[in-house]
């Protein structure tokens, strides 16, 4: 509200002559709400009354033409309206196009403003209806109460002191209510486009949600948008009701009162006529325009405000999401050994967290479900290459889930960058890790897009490092170039595992989860694509199908039932009866993908 006073004052400032004749027009509505009460008096007490009904009609004539003239006085209102409105409306759309363009030229996430399009058509007509309704309303009270009570005062003074007190209680009433009203209206539409953004985002990454299984959680996480939404709503009803209550004051108590107290104001010496005159001040233009202004006040006004601080105010941030997540800058630092440079530093919440943390952690899949891991801990260290390994079914994809939070533990806590991976939003979370699933996905879209679906903003020189390093450049040769379009159905499993891993290694998430991200690739493919996400800045955690995939991390969690060990190749050999079993299987497994 204070930001936009000084717009405002400075809008209204250089259109002194508009303002100065929409006054004059609105003048002539208050003498025709002067006249309307006066000719309806003094017809009763100088025609009818009187024993003179000529003049009586004549009043009443008066009254009528006062009634009537109403039609040229809103006509010359609206052609100085326009004066207002128009300005206005220029003004706001000029707004939004610079903002857009600046917000363009800096290169925003997704490079265009989407709300720009909102801003400019919806927002700024809604704009321009509110402030046009209240400059009608608003003048339109001023002037028709100055016009009334200037008549109530020239027919009775003691008739001001009935009607005045309910009137201006009334009045006070609903003016309390429109700040907290403008707030609760403000907080509901936030709460109203969270759960519209929400939805739309959703609806986008449908197939993201169903290969990490994140779907209950993306309900969760709606059905307390909609409560949330639903809270807000239920807040502004509950102010529309006090507002109600003010106009049933203002609006009804006056008449009541005037009734009320019509033998004390006989006994005052108020006549029949000022009477009757009064009670036309009060029907007739006090009350009707007392109504329409409270209306107009409380919705169009607090639209108003909010969608003029939408468009005034300062940009609003891009809402995260999962494809559009936290950038870092690169640095000389991130180039790699081989001269390709890696993607952008990955932000860690604290030096000292451990990249992923499980404390007693219990997992069952039903309540009376023997737990797939039982009080698990383990610390891993950012930076660090953790592989996974366990028989077929032991729970390692579990795990991957649990950590990358998509999975509630039963019991204990798990955090990720020393942050509780639980009640996360899916946005938050894509911020912190990435987990690629066995079956990867490649979506309907350029090359380059499935490249840089985690982070939009790569530059081309990025994304050819990234296709070198992993060695898919035939492979994009063979489509046509990062530009062309792919068609997923046309791909190989192992060619679908490549892009997937590409787009993980880009992304700016801190940690990487493969769950037997590899298994379709042959040995050397996988060597070299684990080389690489091992290089990358952060941290890897890998469910490991080969001996050679678990003996490149610096350590190895070994799921056994419920036990679990970690530590070395070379240590977990002496201590793991399991892992020495898993090692002799492996070491007489194919090269394609078999369970361990
Ligand atoms: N959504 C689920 N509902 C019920 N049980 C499940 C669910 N997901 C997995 N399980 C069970 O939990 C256990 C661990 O499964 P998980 O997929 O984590 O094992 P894994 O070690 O990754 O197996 P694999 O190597 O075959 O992929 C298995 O018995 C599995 O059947």
């Amino acid at each position: 509200m204070g930001r936009l006073a000084p717009p405002a004052r400075r809008f209204l400032a250089h259109r002194k002559g508009v303002l100065a004749r929409l006054a004059l027009w609105s003048l002539a509505e208050s003498a025709q709400a002067f006249l309307v009460g006066q000719g309806v008096a003094r017809s009763v007490d100088e025609g009818f009354l009187a024993g003179d009904p000529r003049r009586g009609l004549l009043w009443l004539a008066v009254a009528l033409v006062a009634v009537l003239s109403a039609a040229p006085v809103v006509r010359g209102v609206f052609a100085q309206l326009a004066g207002l409105t128009e300005p206005l409306r220029d003004g706001l759309v000029r707004r939004a196009v610079d903002r857009s363009m600046a917000r363009a030229a800096a290169g925003g996430p997704g490079g265009t403003d989407r709300a720009a399009v909102s801003r400019l058509t919806n927002q700024v007509e809604i704009a321009r209806d509110s402030f046009a309704g209240l400059v009608l309303t608003l003048r339109s009270f001023v002037f028709t109460a100055v016009g009334a009570l200037l008549g109530l005062l020239s027919l009775h003074p003691a008739l001001l002191v009935v009607v005045l007190p309910p009137l201006a209680a009334g009045l006070a009433l609903f003016l309390v209510t429109l700040r907290p009203m403008a707030a609760a209206q403000r907080r509901a539409l936030a709460a109203d486009e969270a759960l519209g953004d929400h939805a739309a985002r959703s609806r986008a990454r449908l197939r993201d949600l169903t290969a990490c299984g994140t779907g209950p959680q993306e309900e969760r996480r709606g059905a307390d948008l909609v409560a949330d939404a639903a809270a807000h709503a239920r807040t502004l009803a509950g102010w529309a009701a006090v507002r109600t209550a003010a106009l049933g004051i203002a609006g009804h108590l006056p008449v009541l009162a005037l009734l009320t107290a019509v033998p004390w104001l006989r006994g005052r010496g108020v006549s029949a006529g000022a009477l009757l005159g009064a009670f036309t001040y009060l029907v007739q233009s006090l009350l009707p325009a007392l109504h329409t202004l409270m209306t107009a006040l409380g919705a169009a006004g607090a639209r108003l405000l909010v969608v003029l601080d939408r468009v005034l105010g300062p940009q609003p941030e891009a809402a995260p999401s999962t494809a559009d997540p936290p950038q870092t800058a690169a640095s000389e630092a991130d180039t790699a050994p081989d001269g390709h440079r890696a993607p952008p530093a990955p932000r860690e919440a604290a030096p000292a967290a451990p990249a992923v943390e499980l404390r007693s952690v219990t997992l069952s899949y039903g309540v009376r479900a023997e737990p797939v891991l039982d009080s698990l801990d383990l610390r891993v260290a950012p930076g660090e290459h953790l592989a996974v390994v366990g028989p077929s079914g032991i729970g390692k994809s579990t795990l991957t889930r649990l950590v990358a939070g998509t999975l509630a533990p039963t019991r204990g806590d798990i955090r990720v960058a020393g942050r509780a991976v639980a009640g996360h939003a899916p946005a938050e979370l894509a911020a912190l890790r990435v987990l690629v699933p066995q079956e990867a996905y490649v979506f309907s879209g350029t090359v380059g897009d499935n490249l840089a679906y985690l982070r939009p903003d790569a530059a081309r020189g990025e994304l050819d490092a990234a296709v070198a390093v992993f060695g898919l450049g035939p492979l994009v040769g063979r489509l046509g170039g990062l530009d062309a379009a792919v068609r997923p159905a046309e791909l190989s499993p192992g060619e679908r595992q490549l892009i997937a891993l590409v787009r993980a290694y880009l992304s700016p998430a801190p940690l990487l989860l493969l769950d037997e991200a590899t298994c379709h690739l042959d040995p050397a493919s996988e060597a070299r694509a684990e080389h690489a996400l091992a290089r990358r800045p952060g941290t890897l955690l890998v469910v490991a199908h080969r001996l050679s995939s678990a003996v490149r991390a610096d350590r190895i969690l070994v799921l056994d039932g419920v036990r679990a060990v970690c530590g070395t190749h070379g240590e977990l050999l002496e201590r793991s009866p399991l892992y020495r079993d898993l090692t002799g299987h492996w070491h007489g497994a194919p090269a394609r993908r078999q369970r361990p």
